[in-house]
């Protein structure tokens, strides 16, 4: 592991708000174990290990039934340790992978069969050799039969020159950690304005509202700064959001959040029952297990 890495807090509080039945934290990665899964030579960071029992022994800690877990940049396109971790979650996590544009059928119908429902793409600079836009349209077309969906991870300041690439992607599009707002802008400021603009204007974007400690300049002690802007996306976009822990949190520099304390926060952003039951059951059902949602009865909506 990198000398200046932040391993994930030992000892997480036990939350005290109880999220409802059947809560999905829809945010979290897994990290080899190394010696079982390398990492891929092409990574910008050599992280900690994080496995899958450590992961399951966190959801029940913090009162969650499910996880979605996102391919880390640090395993590259090497879904091993991912698709292990969903076969062993007893159908209770599904997955988002990373491909290149040259996979095939059979290996998408093998990760379907596993139990991912997505791909992820990366436009933050720091994590990755070359930005996918041409391997993106490719993809995008191959994942479209299978009803999957793209994930997003990009930072503020660069959606003005991606607005028209994204906006041109065939699927539901799921945008992580809010686009990474500057939280010293103002929450009704031009920059934040058009991420609110991007979800507004295309009903197949969804945001994770996600990552308060990467995003805070106030700190760890209450993540206040970032408060407002993810309240004004559950408040506008109900049935468009996700959350998740970020659970192991990967590049972490100035501390590592208590993930309990994480999970305290989720009343702050998402301030009525029904607002948190879509936020933390609904909508993650709904585009992860929609199969499993409307056999319960229950509406599939628009995904
Ligand atoms: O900001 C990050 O460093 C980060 C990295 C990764 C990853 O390496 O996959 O995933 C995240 O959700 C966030």
């Amino acid at each position: 592991m990198d000398a200046d890495w932040l391993p994930f807090h030992p000892a997480p509080v036990k939350p005290t708000y109880q999220p409802p039945a059947g809560a999905v934290d829809a945010h979290c990665h897994v990290f080899g174990p190394g010696d079982q899964f390398p990492f891929a030579p092409q990574r910008k960071y050599t992280p900690c290990d994080a496995s899958k029992d450590q992961l399951w022994a966190l959801r029940d800690h913090l009162g969650f039934s499910r996880n979605v877990i996102v391919q880390a940049t640090c395993h590259g396109a090497d879904n091993r340790a991912l698709v292990d971790a969903l076969e062993h979650s007893e159908g209770r996590a599904r997955g988002v992978a990373t491909v290149t544009a040259d996979i095939t059928s059979d290996e998408l119908a093998k990760l379907h069969a596993a139990g991912v429902r997505g791909v992820r793409f990366n436009f933050v600079k720091r994590l990755v050799d070359a930005l996918p836009f041409d391997s993106l349209g490719t993809i995008a077309e191959k994942i479209k039969p299978l009803g999957w969906h793209i994930v997003i991870y990009f930072e503020s300041q660069e959606l003005p020159e991606l607005y028209d690439f994204f906006t041109s992607l065939p699927t539901t599009v799921v945008v992580d950690h809010m686009g990474r707002p500057d939280v010293s802008k103002p929450v009704d400021g031009e920059e934040f304005n058009l991420f609110v603009k991007l979800m507004q204007e295309n009903p197949n974007f969804w945001s994770k509202v996600s990552c308060p400690e990467r995003l805070s300049l106030t700190g760890p002690s209450t993540y206040d700064d970032v408060v407002p802007f993810a309240r004004r996306i559950v408040e506008n976009f109900p049935d468009r959001v996700l959350w998740g822990t970020d659970w192991p949190h990967p590049n972490m520099k100035s501390h590592m959040p208590d993930d309990g304390e994480l999970v305290n926060m989720i009343p702050r952003i998402a301030v009525t029952e029904e607002l948190q039951r879509k936020l933390l059951v609904d909508n993650p059902m709904r585009l992860y297990w929609p199969e499993e949602w409307q056999a319960a009865g229950n509406n599939t909506g628009e995904k």
